[in-house]
């Protein structure tokens, strides 16, 4: 740029680093970022669970870059912000290379906030409610620090986000950089990976193509489901916000695996069977977030109830898959 053309403040764009911005919940960050004609948003990913056609509707447009990178590897870039996302977020793609997974969530976000020390950007990383493992105070308080198993098949992802959460707060105090961190609940919606393993795309997968629901053991364990418009607004508010987090952000309305089924089964496909199957180890018997601090501290809370949310996956699952609604 012409350094004697001087760029009122104002005018200056923001520049805006989405790290997993391909996949479920970065895409739809990206579309809100967009909206805002001031910002520039920068993509990198590896595709390993996103897709370009998440993108495909900003890709050529002259405030957006789509950058094929593995946060595993340093990154030079100038921005002001960066939203941390990328991580494999299904428990299956997760424990499919747990060695990949850690190094993701601990070299990922050393990388990311080497880069935001060097540019003097701020930095959001997007923890988990994994991080409570399988938590003994219910509902879970961001005061709660867990009940974490260190060394079995989900370790690589609870234990390597709460290393995560560690490095941001040593970049914090050690070298003042300005960090944000949300912890984020189960979240469901348009774009997820039809055969990513999680539970709602699972049951709208299996309803849609009328196999039977996959409850697995022992279907009392419960979720708190938060529609992913309410988790990206919540996403954009901590980052724009004064606070450092950690902060939960997700959807208090808790359900039981055999509720979800009957729920999904009642609104898609009454004819569709629901049975029991194996679970996985360490899976958390129960999840609900305290969402106290997100109300008070960002003025958010969620506005999309589950059985208002389910139709709008729905309908993104029909065309993906080619099932029309029967009349
Ligand atoms: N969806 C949820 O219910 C949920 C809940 C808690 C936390 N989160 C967190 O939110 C973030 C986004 O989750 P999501 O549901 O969109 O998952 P997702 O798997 O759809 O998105 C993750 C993105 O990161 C990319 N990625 C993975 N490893 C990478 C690497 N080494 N380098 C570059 N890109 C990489 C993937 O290709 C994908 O595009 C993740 O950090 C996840 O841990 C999600
Ligand atoms: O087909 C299925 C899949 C899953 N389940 C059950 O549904 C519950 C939720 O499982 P999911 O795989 O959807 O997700 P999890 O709750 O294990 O992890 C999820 O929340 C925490 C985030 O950090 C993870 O990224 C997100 O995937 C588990 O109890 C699981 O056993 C079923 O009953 N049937």
């Amino acid at each position: 740029m012409n350094p004697n053309i001087v760029v009122p403040p104002e005018q200056s764009n923001m520049r805006i680093l989405v790290t997993g911005g391909a996949g479920f919940i970065g895409s739809h960050l990206v579309d809100k970022l967009m909206e805002n004609e001031k910002n520039e948003v920068i993509v990198v990913d590896n595709y390993f669970t996103g897709s370009k056609d998440n993108l495909r509707k900003w890709i050529g447009h002259p405030r957006f870059e789509l950058i094929r990178h593995d946060v595993t590897e340093p990154l030079l870039i100038e921005v002001d912000q960066i939203y941390h996302l990328a991580c494999p977020a299904s428990p299956i793609f997760y424990k499919y290379n747990p060695v990949k997974t850690i190094k993701t969530n601990v070299i990922g976000t050393l990388n990311m906030l080497g880069l935001a020390k060097r540019v003097g950007a701020r930095i959001l990383l997007t923890s988990t409610s994994e991080v409570y493992g399988d938590p003994l105070i219910h509902p879970q308080p961001e005061t709660y620090w867990g009940n974490v198993n260190p060394i079995g098949v989900r370790s690589c992802y609870d234990e390597g986000k709460r290393v995560a959460e560690t490095l941001m707060f040593d970049y914090h105090r050690q070298h003042g950089i300005e960090i944000r961190i949300a912890r984020i609940f189960n979240t469901y919606g348009p774009r997820m990976n039809i055969d990513d393993g999680r539970v709602v795309s699972n049951f709208i997968a299996q309803a849609l193509r009328g196999e039977p629901l996959t409850v697995q053991k022992p279907g009392t364990q419960t979720r708190s489901f938060c529609y992913v418009s309410d988790m990206v607004d919540g996403l954009i508010r901590l980052m724009e916000g004064e606070n450092t987090g950690p902060i939960n952000i997700g959807n208090p309305g808790e359900f039981t695996m055999l509720e979800l089924a009957e729920t999904v089964k009642e609104l898609i496909n009454p004819e569709v069977e629901i049975k029991t199957v194996e679970n996985t180890p360490d899976d958390p018997r129960q999840r609900k977030p305290d969402i106290a601090k997100a109300k008070e501290l960002l003025g958010w809370e969620p506005k999309v109830k589950l059985r208002d949310g389910l139709p709008l996956m729905e309908e993104d699952f029909r065309l993906r898959l080619g099932v029309s609604k029967k009349k």
